[in-house]
């Protein structure tokens, strides 16, 4: 389980998350929602100790994140930002490598276990044939299938991801998010977009300016009205026999600039 609680952040001045509580339970996924700038980046990085929060604290499976050692917290969790290091001369098999280090001991070299752990992840992101060439030179969606591949050579008891399907097309996000759904561990997962939230999470929580506005089972948060008020849409939701889809449209169309005005 990862849990958060009474969570804050503040760049200088200005809070920017303010004391909440995030609960994604073991072996669940859990959809963290809200419009940019709502704090998501924020608590994934508190989350996942790459920040300290203001106030509050984080738990691993009910430990506390800030007395785990650095190399065994990587073995804990795994993480997956929106920025990746794209200017390293080093090649994607190299950059997957990176994900065995915490299992490695310091003056350790890869193991033949390590090479056959380090290329089962990249196959499972489907980029296998990528191994040789240099993570600078690969396209946007390459790269994040290459750190998504990293983050499963780690071996994590919990994975967090900051909008993983970013760049990727559309077949990818449902192949990257019923990977995800099959590793069955803890996952907290920042999304965009609502109708894959309503498919492959188990839970989410909404953020708006800082605040929790919802947290709970998919089904029962998602309502439109709900999402009307945070994102300022209209939202029709359908029950279809794959489950919940959503339809949006501009709740003013008639107040949007004409594009030949
Ligand atoms: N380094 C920074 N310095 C100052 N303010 C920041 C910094 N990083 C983020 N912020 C502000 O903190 C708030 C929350 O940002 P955050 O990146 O967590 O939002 P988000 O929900 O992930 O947004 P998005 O959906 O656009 O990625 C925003 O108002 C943002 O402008």
């Amino acid at each position: 389980m990862i849990e958060g609680r009474g969570l804050s952040y503040a760049y200088g001045a200005t809070t920017v998350v303010r004391g909440i509580d995030v609960r994604a339970e073991s072996g669940r996924i859990l959809g963290l929602l809200g419009p940019n700038g709502s704090g998501k980046t924020t608590v994934v990085r508190m989350l996942t100790g790459i920040v300290a929060p203001r106030s509050g604290h984080v738990l691993l499976d009910g430990r506390p994140l800030r007395s785990f050692a650095h190399r065994e917290l990587a073995r804990q969790i795994a993480v997956v930002l929106q920025e990746s290091s794209g200017d390293l001369p080093m090649t994607v098999a190299d950059m997957v490598m990176l994900g065995r280090a915490p299992h490695q001991s310091t003056f350790s070299r890869n193991s033949a276990e390590d090479h056959r752990i380090a290329a089962a992840a990249l196959r499972r992101v489907g980029a296998r044939h990528l191994a040789d060439r240099t993570f600078a030179g690969l396209s946007g969606g390459e790269k994040q299938r290459v750190m998504i591949a990293r983050a499963l050579a780690q071996r994590p008891e919990h994975l967090v991801l900051d909008e993983p399907t970013n760049h990727l097309d559309i077949r990818f996000q449902h192949e990257l998010l019923t990977m995800i759904r099959g590793l069955g561990i803890t996952t907290v997962i920042v999304l965009h977009d609502l109708n894959l939230a309503a498919r492959y999470c188990d839970d989410v929580l909404v953020l708006q300016q800082g605040d929790v506005v919802a947290h709970g089972p998919c089904a029962d948060v998602l309502t439109p009205g709900l999402l009307e008020g945070v994102y300022g849409v209209g939202v029709e939701r359908l029950e279809t026999s794959r489950g919940i889809q959503f339809l949006f449209h501009p709740l003013e169309a008639a107040s949007m600039p004409s594009p030949t005005a």
